[in-house]
């Protein structure tokens, strides 16, 4: 039933435009993952990421452009010491990744600061992630989301689950040791399939009742223990919209921040165009409906949907670009396209 994975282009991030190989980088970046003291020095000279309670640590730019400010390790020292705090606090950076030129890059909350005294020194505002994800481009949206999910995984697991005893981190925080029971935890994403389902000339979406008025999006589920990604998707099909898949194909995935670290793989599916009948699980959902392609064209144009005096958006729009989900509508819509 899965049709071959797609041939996948070389993505953007992985061809070098520096002297650092992305072999040579990768390699570097599991030294300072695994080795505490290559780990120190690279925090060093590298670049910290700063979270206020996990909201990231924003700055507007006289154009009115919205970057993730890249501090040096020294000035995040000097920030925390005009600050009347211990500037050995910065020891507790978690690695997040190398940049191209090899410099290693960290997040750092400083949530037991002041925020606007932290804001003021650093001329920057520290935003809900829902909102910086919309305000930043590119590759630093999943930068700053990858960042915050690291720091509320040790957050959130200061103790052991087996003994209660406290978990030791090692420098980069890659992992947390319990001395006490000998456990290693790992930070921890939930697989999810989201799929788009079409009957070959429509394709359905759905919507929860916590969506944004109008916004309807592709299926998704969490994966349940001991199933293939396959299984989990027929069964959320089934279960959610009462339709059986006949073929799947692998289209990407996504690592998704909301509401805690899930691990995306999007796909496309088919049906059978004579068993179109849906029947919605109003637990899960509140809609689903299959859509033309001129509807889904003319969602996929609007950036941001009209609303009205109470700030609802009054038209059918689907999730921003940065979604998988509208990456697999906007591959359905292509692939309409070109059959057309
Ligand atoms: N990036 C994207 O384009 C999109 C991402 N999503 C994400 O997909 C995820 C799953 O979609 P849903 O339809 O809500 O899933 P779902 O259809 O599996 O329903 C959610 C329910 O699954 C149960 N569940 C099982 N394992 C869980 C776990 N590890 N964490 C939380 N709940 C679990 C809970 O009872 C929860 O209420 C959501 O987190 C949502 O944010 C959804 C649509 C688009
Ligand atoms: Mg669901």
């Amino acid at each position: 039933m899965l049709q071959p994975l797609r041939i996948l282009f070389r993505p953007k991030w992985m061809v070098s435009r520096s002297s650092a190989s992305y072999v040579s980088r990768m390699r570097h970046l599991n030294k300072i993952k695994e080795e505490d003291e290559a780990c120190r020095a690279a925090l060093q000279s590298g670049n910290i990421f700063l979270y206020h309670k996990l909201a990231p640590l924003l700055r507007r730019t006289d154009s009115g452009i919205y970057q993730l400010p890249a501090l040096q390790t020294k000035d995040v020292e000097e920030i925390l010491e005009k600050l009347g705090e211990d500037k050995e606090m910065v020891k507790e950076s978690i690695l997040i990744n190398c940049t191209e030129q090899n410099e290693a890059q960290f997040s750092f909350d400083v949530g037991a600061i002041e925020q606007a005294a932290v804001e003021e020194l650093c001329r920057g505002t520290f935003v809900d992630l829902r909102k910086a994800f919309f305000l930043l481009r590119g590759s630093e949206a999943p930068l700053v989301a990858r960042g915050q999910a690291l720091l509320r995984w040790h957050q959130t697991n200061g103790f052991c689950s087996s003994t209660g005893q406290p978990t030791q981190r090692n420098q980069s925080g890659s992992q947390r040791l319990c001395h006490s029971s000998g456990i290693t935890y790992y930070p921890k994403m939930s697989p999810v399939v989201i799929v788009l389902v079409s009957d070959g000339k429509r394709c359905l979406l759905g919507r929860q009742s916590t969506f944004p008025r109008g916004m309807y999006s592709a299926l998704a589920g969490f994966c349940d223990i001991g199933e293939t990604m396959e299984e989990a998707l027929c069964r959320e099909i089934a279960e959610e919209v009462g339709l059986e898949v006949e073929s799947i194909q692998y289209s990407g995935s996504q690592h998704w921040p909301f509401p805690q670290s899930s691990f995306m793989v999007a796909c496309h599916a088919t049906v059978n165009p004579d068993k179109t009948h849906v029947s919605v699980d109003k637990v899960e959902l509140e809609d689903a409906r299959w859509f033309s392609l001129e509807e889904v064209q003319e969602a996929l144009t609007i950036k941001a949907p009209p609303r009205n005096n109470k700030g609802e958006p009054t038209v059918f729009w689907v999730p921003p670009n940065y979604a998988i989900a509208n990456r697999l509508i906007q591959e359905w819509a292509n692939q309409q396209h070109l059959k057309s």
